[in-house]
């Protein structure tokens, strides 16, 4: 598998670029030998044992999908960065071999389906939504939102769902507040969103997610065309801007709308359920922030470092355009790469005793939010969200805890981005 030699282009940075070569495309290893992919985490949060082995054994590897398909698992941080930023690399134009793992991959306006100049191009329509000042002003409004389902949850009798009451709510009503849509819309466009993230990983069957997505954009072209009779500050009036100004066609800036109610759901919702539940576990890292609240901050990043969002221990998918070979490892042109996010906040490299959730956490790098050009554009909204949860929950529910065992919370495990079907609490 590693083989260091033949660099036959390029070199840039961690990654020598080569050309195509038939001869090595794919090499078949026993099938006995092969990790195989999801590796699941332990209490539904902790990491894998499996991973921290593998990661001992370098930063790439040989691994087998859960499609059987055979690939490339990235665990290192570096080089998870060098894939994630180098061109050779495409997220989208899945090669005929694979289905694409997302039904959302080729559509226009998704922003991961575009590359180089025209992801730029509509990146930037989209950038200013989230501006220092947007996020600002949508601050006060998250806050706001928190407060009020934390109430609706307190009068609600015990046990009580947190994922029905708050970690899916919250997500959703801020998404509305900032695209300029009701928020009684939420549970619609919410289900809709889940559905589009279901049986991402390959496995499953694709039809449901297709219509979802397909529905959710029929909805987005009606709240754009009341957006022209009532245009107010939000994406929804910025996008209608960009397309009667050419800087996006019609489908394009639908598919913005649309990709941001999905995106910017799913993968919240579920970091609010793994970061509450590894707070419920680590008792006195929780009894540590509510004793020194100015830790709010860094206990979010540990939370997004340790507790990602995901059901398994994964990633996101990139596609070599041509061989190339990193950190000794050689890649054939069109072959899965699968980048492990979650498995780069291990790296020892970077993260002084990973396997240590430390609520004090100095300097956390992690990559929860990507790295390169397809960088999370709401992370610094995610952060608000996590904020507005994590800096008032146990001062507002000082007996919180699970009504359950966390062995009986369900994880679903058919979405990509992992969370539960049910949180039952007390409080
Ligand atoms: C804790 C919450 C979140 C996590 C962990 C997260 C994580 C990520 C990751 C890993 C990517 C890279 C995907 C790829 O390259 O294949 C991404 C992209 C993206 N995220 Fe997030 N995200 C979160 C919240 C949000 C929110 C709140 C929004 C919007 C309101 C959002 C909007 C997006 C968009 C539009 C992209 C695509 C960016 C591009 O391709 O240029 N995300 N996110």
């Amino acid at each position: 598998m590693r083989e260091g030699h033949d660099v036959t282009r390029a070199k840039q940075g961690l990654i020598f670029k080569e050309k195509p070569s038939l001869g090595k495309r794919n090499t078949i290893m026993p099938e006995h030998s092969l990790p195989t992919l999801p590796m699941w985490r332990v209490d539904h949060i902790e990491p894998s044992p499996e991973m921290l082995a593998l990661r001992g054994e370098g930063p790439i590897h040989r691994v087998r999908f859960p499609s059987g398909h055979e690939g490339w698992w990235v665990t290192g941080y570096d080089e998870a960065k060098a894939v994630l930023s180098d061109a050779a690399f495409r997220p989208a134009g899945t090669p005929t071999a694979f289905t694409p793992d997302s039904v959302m991959l080729g559509s226009p306006g998704w922003l991961v389906s575009h590359e180089g100049d025209e992801h730029s191009r509509l990146r930037a329509i989209i950038a200013p939504a989230f501006s220092d000042l947007r996020t600002d002003l949508l601050a006060q409004q998250v806050e706001s939102i928190a407060e009020q389902l934390f109430a609706t949850l307190s009068i609600q009798p015990q046990p009580a769902d947190l994922r029905k009451y708050l970690s899916f709510p919250l997500p959703a009503m801020v998404i509305s507040a900032l695209m300029g849509v009701r928020y009684e819309d939420h549970a619609f466009f919410a289900g809709l969103s889940d559905e589009v993230m279901t049986h991402q990983h390959e496995t499953g069957p694709r039809s449901a997610s297709r219509l979802a997505w397909e529905e959710l954009r029929v909805y987005i072209r009606d709240r754009m065309r009341e957006k022209r009779r009532d245009p107010g500050d939000n994406l929804l009036t910025d996008l209608l801007l960009a397309v009667d100004q050419g800087k996006a066609s019609e489908e394009e800036a639908i598919g913005l709308a649309a990709g941001m109610l999905v995106a910017g759901h799913e993968s919240t919702a579920a970091q609010i359920e793994c970061g509450l539940l590894a707070m419920f576990r680590h008792s006195q890292q929780r009894e540590r922030l509510i004793a020194d609240p100015s830790l709010l901050d860094k206990a979010v990043e540990e939370i997004l470092r340790m507790y990602p969002p995901g059901a398994g221990w994964d990633g996101i998918m990139r596609y070599p355009r041509c061989d190339v070979t990193i950190a000794g490892v050689h890649i054939p042109a069109e072959s899965k790469v699968l980048v492990g996010l979650p498995a780069t906040s291990f790296d020892l490299r970077h993260f002084d005793k990973p396997e240590v959730f430390d609520i004090a956490r100095e300097g956390n790098p992690h990559l929860a939010f990507s790295y390169g050009p397809h960088y999370c554009i709401g992370g610094a909204l995610a952060r608000l969200e996590l904020k507005a949860v994590f800096g008032s929950i146990f001062q507002r529910f000082p007996g919180l805890r699970l009504a359950v065992e966390p062995e009986e919370l369900e994880l679903r495990k058919e979405i990509i981005t992992g969370g539960f079907e049910e949180m039952p609490v007390l409080w």
